[in-house]
């Protein structure tokens, strides 16, 4: 919140009443929050909070006084939740400012304080997707220079997951900023200040990757220092040592968790019972995807936001049953194994139940009605679970013994493995039902949550309230009766409790012993010494039960809470089960086949087929995809392949396919191939089209620079790099030249399996130069209406570019078609020309060449020159003079 805010809130807070002085304490000590002040049945908001939070929302902006010169405006209480979760999607933080007191029992002002805060990345959304994760993450840094180390953690409050990690040296700014806009985190803690000469701001060109996080949230410098933040670690998991967790050695790490854990607790976030482990994770681990890739594939969201969802490979693949396996699906996705035990471990299990419709199918049912175990079990720890979301958490833990029965049904080690280690909790599911009556009611306020029999006061104090109602019953029948008044009638409300009520009309048949208490236009209401005597036994057994049945809930929750390891442990193992029926479903519906997986240098599938491409041709009945076929080899070639043809030919789905089929066999599912071979990629790496970052100030081409530096830099020859069309971006020559000399590097230097598609013809020559490159070409028919696309990819360069009959297709005017064939001819006249002019030597050295007509010359001028008839200072003559010439 800007400064002037500030100075505002403290001038007015001079002359302010008591409860407005509440306010502005409130105010200062969370500036960057907007205050919620809880003022009777309402929360209100003034000042500069109220103008922008009305226009956010749309409410009402009043004031407080005649002139207008205090703004305000409010939500009810009972519908706040609405309205906070607008502001915190927004990216804006809460403090809720509660009243500490009961205002009918206090005489002055209401004590009031700020009971917590809520920030995007600390907030409950309740609108979240199942398969979406609300990461809260938190970076910091520790030593300096080359010896930097980043560390980086992330907590998903709704589930309880928390993980962190490290990135080290040089590259660990680079490292820390990809990793987190893969993981795209709600909200980034940061030490306030500069930190290792970058600004976690987003300030910094470096930065510009964590444009997309909404909330960055500035902490004091000192919280992310190893010697405060790492100890509140081990208080929080209560241990010695952090080597358990894998944190040993990784201080930076857990330095990060720390500051989190530091943040949680400085914004009053309670319940963090269910965050019961701390992982450190290594990206190696697993087949590396950067942010550009994930993105590029359209993995998991489309390219362009706002595009449908269809267009992902997450969507085509999600046939989960849980929401459990949908978010394992979605982190698999961004992170498949890169071992070779785990991925045939999840391939043997898949191809068990693929194998198997009427197994596989009695297990996707057994899983039927599992809800969400991992954010309920959230919902728990966080105190906003009533008794429904606990009933809840109990129909899911009724259905666990099934899903085991049904995983114990495959012989695979994979499933023997999960069906004898998963725990079906049966205790805290009996535990449960026998607290919890079947159909509780919403809140637990509202009684009646609790069983009969587990308590025996509370059965008393309820049947004590039950035989109440029945006198007050048999009273209104008497005094009917008794009075003559066949209307008169026994009734409650919370102001007068309860009373007689009579129409004015009887009022005067009511006899004398009826004490009255409120007159009414049309009634009047009346109370007894044997009324009141019933009101209080009822009133105080309510009372005392409301107590009791909360007791009994807060102990249920509280033993739920220390069992929270254990649910979490199954709800993994229940994610693993439904991902792997996921693509066994998958398998058997698509008729998928299992990859042969290895360590080799072999990246080869026939007949294969691009997964999200073909099912929404299948679903828009837009004709049939055409299968095409790859074959790579790192070490024995070939290692690139060249791909060229027309526009929409289909260059750029044939470079997706091939990588979309290595994500999926390094998941452990089956790929729509007839046959498929691959040696275990490490890391993906994509050049594709034009991304968004232009939008951020930075040009197409220097985005594509900064994208193939990144891949020249660091891919290996286990790597998996696409290319497409890389150098469009500037004066054609410069874009020739670039793409001519990463082909080289990458086919001499590197040796990492690569897809390049390009409309440069030239590149095509590299392949008499280059003995592990091969020309591909995606095939055209040419009929009498012009171009028809096969889709069929084929060995050989592609003879013509066709650029201007796609042009054609896509309605340019005919004016303008006709022209643009006149200048072609002309140009390719020339070409010819100046080919036919050079003789057939020079023809082929000139192609080689021709991007240096300067070095030519010198090379002429040495191979003309007669070394042996020159003198020494002759020769140092030419030697001087053809340096200078170089040097221009
Ligand atoms: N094997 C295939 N079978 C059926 N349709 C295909 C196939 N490959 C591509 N297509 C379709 O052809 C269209 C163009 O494909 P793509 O974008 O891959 O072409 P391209 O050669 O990369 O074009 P450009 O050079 O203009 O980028 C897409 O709509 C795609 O769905």
């Amino acid at each position: 919140m800007a400064n002037e805010t500030v100075t505002n809130f403290a001038e007015a807070a001079a002359g302010a009443t008591p409860a407005m002085r509440q306010y502005f304490a409130a105010k200062e000590q969370y500036p960057d929050c907007l205050v919620f002040c809880r003022i009777g049945d309402f929360y209100e908001l003034f000042y500069e909070d109220a103008i922008l939070v009305s226009r956010v929302l749309q409410l009402t902006l009043t004031a407080r006084d005649r002139e207008k010169k205090q703004p305000m405006c409010g939500v009810p209480y009972h519908a706040a939740e609405v309205y906070l979760q607008k502001l915190l999607r927004l990216g804006y933080k809460v403090a809720l400012l509660e009243q500490m007191e009961d205002p009918k029992l206090t005489k002055t002002v209401v004590r009031r304080e700020v009971t917590r805060v809520l920030t995007p990345g600390t907030a409950l959304d309740p609108t979240l997707g199942a398969e979406q994760s609300n990461y809260l993450a938190s970076a910091g840094v520790l030593g300096s220079g080359a010896a930097q180390v980043w560390g980086l953690a992330l907590l998903d409050l709704s589930t309880g997951e928390f993980r962190a990690t490290e990135f080290a040296g040089v590259g660990g700014w680079a490292g820390l900023v990809d990793e987190l806009g893969r993981v795209r985190p709600v909200e980034l803690l940061y030490g306030s200040g500069l930190l290792g000469g970058v600004n976690l701001a987003g300030e910094s060109e470096t930065a510009a990757g964590l444009d997309g996080i909404r909330t960055k949230t500035a902490v004091e410098e000192w919280v992310f220092t190893a010697d405060h933040a790492v100890p509140l670690v081990r208080n929080h998991f209560k241990v010695h040592s952090l080597d358990g967790m894998g944190l040993g050695g990784h201080e930076a790490a857990a330095m990060a968790a720390g500051a989190l854990l530091h943040y949680m607790r400085a914004t009053k976030q309670g319940g963090l019972e269910h965050v019961d482990g701390l992982r450190f994770y290594e990206r190696s681990t697993c087949l590396e995807l950067d942010a550009v890739s994930v993105r590029n594939l359209e993995l998991v969201e489309p390219l362009f936001s706002g595009e449908s969802v269809q267009t992902t490979l997450f969507y085509t693949m999600d046939a989960c049953c849980t929401p459990m396996g949908k978010r394992l699906l979605r982190a698999s996705l961004l992170r498949p194994a890169s071992g070779l035990g785990e991925i045939e471990a999840r391939l043997e299990a898949v191809g068990e139940a693929a194998g198997d419709l009427r197994r596989r199918e009695e297990l996707r049912r057994s899983m039927d009605g599992v809800l969400d175990l991992e954010r309920l079990l959230g919902r728990v720890a966080l105190d906003s679970a009533g008794p429904r979301e606990v009933m809840a958490l109990a129909k899911t833990l009724g259905c666990l013994p099934g899903v085991v029965a049904a995983v114990r049904l495959f012989g695979s080690a994979r499933w023997r493995e999960l069906g004898e280690s998963i725990d079906p909790l049966e205790d805290l599911h009996e535990m449960i039902v026998r607290t919890i009556v079947e159909e509780p009611p919403v809140s637990l306020g509202d009684g009646g949550a609790i069983r009969e029999g587990v308590d025996a006061e509370l059965d008393e104090l309820r049947e004590l309230s039950r035989s109440g109602r029945q006198a007050l019953a048999a009273i209104e029948e008497r005094e009917r009766e008794r009075t003559g008044i066949g209307s008169l009638k026994v009734r409650f409300n919370n102001v007068f409790g309860y009373y007689l009520e009579v129409t004015k009309a009887n009022a005067k048949a009511v006899p004398s012993d009826y004490e009255r208490k409120q007159t009414l236009v049309n009634a009047e209401r009346f109370t007894t010494p044997e009324l009141k005597e019933y009101e209080t036994k009822i009133l105080t057994a309510q009372e005392r039960s409301g107590e009791i049945e909360k007791k009994i809930f807060a102990e249920l929750r509280r033993q739920l809470l220390d069992a929270a390891g254990r649910m979490r442990d199954t709800a993994r193992k229940i994610a693993e089960i439904d991902l792997l029926g996921c693509f066994a479903h998958l398998a058997a519906l698509r008729g998928w086949v299992r990859p042969q997986v290895e360590e080799s240098g072999v990246l080869e599938f026939v007949q294969a087929r691009h997964p999200v491409v073909e099912k929404r041709m299948e679903e828009s009945g837009g004709g049939r995809f055409v299968p095409n076929s790859v074959h790579l080899d790192a070490d024995a070639g070939p290692a690139v392949l060249l791909i060229t043809g027309p526009n929409m030919g289909g260059k750029s789905t044939y470079l997706r396919m091939a990588a979309l089929l290595v994500v999926m066999a390094q998941m452990g599912s089956f790929v729509p191939a007839e046959r498929m071979r691959l040696g275990l990629v490490d890391r993906i790496y994509t050049r594709i089209g034009a991304s968004d970052n232009v939008a951020r100030g930075r040009s197409t081409f220097m985005v594509e620079m900064t994208e193939t530096a990144a891949i020249l830099n660091t891919a290996t020859n286990r790597s998996l790099v696409l290319l497409d069309e890389m150098g469009r971006g500037t004066a054609t020559y410069d874009g020739l030249s670039l793409a001519w000399a990463t082909v080289e590097h990458l086919h001499d230097r590197i040796g990492a399996r690569t897809l390049f598609a390009t409309h440069y013809h030239e590149l095509t020559l590299l392949a008499d130069r280059l003995a592990r490159l091969t020309n591909l070409r995606v095939t055209v028919k040419e009929t009498a209406g012009g171009i028809v696309f096969l889709h069929t990819v084929e060995a050989g360069p592609a003879s013509k570019s066709y650029g201007i009959e796609v042009a054609r297709l896509a309605g340019l005017p005919t004016g303008v078609i006709a022209r643009a064939r006149e200048v072609l001819k002309v140009h390719e006249r020339a070409e010819t020309q100046q080919v036919r002019e050079a003789s057939p030597a020079q023809g082929a050295q000139m192609q080689m060449t021709m991007f240096t007509p300067l070095s030519q010359r010198i090379v002429d001028r040495l191979a003309e020159a007669d070394v042996d008839g020159l003198t020494p200072r002759e020769a140092l003559n030419l030697l001087a003079e053809l340096q200078r010439e170089l040097k221009g």
